[in-house]
């Protein structure tokens, strides 16, 4: 087994006024996503921004959905979940890399993202990275998105 590394994790930053969080899931794994579910939406409830859910079939149509999105300028961040795992073929390097690529693109084009699709090898890797106890990889990617729209709103003041 791995030796456990401490992650440093930001506090959360202050926000004043409405935050819209859309949370885009690709439920291909529904225990791992609704893991990951329940530690963005902790995370969200924290910072008081209201949540919008919606699914997608895999992780490959996470960052199309979130340009949908974008282009109504609807929500200030959006959180991509969901959970590739290695299979018998090379399509697992296809999904992980180009949902991941979708994702910095979009986040290059000033949209604030934060990625929570799990990459892993077993199942047992994703539950722990899911579990709200255990890494809250969703709580993660819900707190990078809230970090973004932070910056993104104190360069616009400026
Ligand atoms: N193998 C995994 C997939 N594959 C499906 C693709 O994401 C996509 O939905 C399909 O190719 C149709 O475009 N998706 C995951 O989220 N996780 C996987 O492990
Ligand atoms: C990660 C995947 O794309 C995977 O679930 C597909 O499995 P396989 O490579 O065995 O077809």
């Amino acid at each position: 087994m791995a030796a456990s590394i401490d992650h440093h994790h930001l506090p959360l930053p202050r926000i004043e006024g409405s935050l819209r969080l859309l949370i885009v899931v690709a439920p291909y794994y529904r225990q791992i996503a609704d893991g990951l579910v329940a530690g963005a939406r902790a995370v969200a409830a924290e910072a008081s921004a209201t949540v919008d859910l919606v699914e997608v079939p895999g992780a490959l149509e996470i960052p199309a959905a979130i340009a949908l999105a974008a282009r109504r300028d609807l929500y200030d961040g959006h959180v991509a979940l969901g959970c590739v795992i290695r299979g018998e073929t090379t399509h697992y390097d296809t999904v992980c890399n180009d949902s991941s690529r979708g994702l910095t693109l979009l986040g290059l084009q000033g949209h604030c993202i934060g990625n929570g699709i799990l990459t892993v090898e077993t199942l047992a890797q994703a539950q722990v990275r899911a579990d709200p106890q255990g890494q809250n990889k969703g709580g993660g990617a819900a707190a990078a998105a809230l970090h973004l729209i932070a910056l993104k709103r104190r360069w616009d003041r400026m």
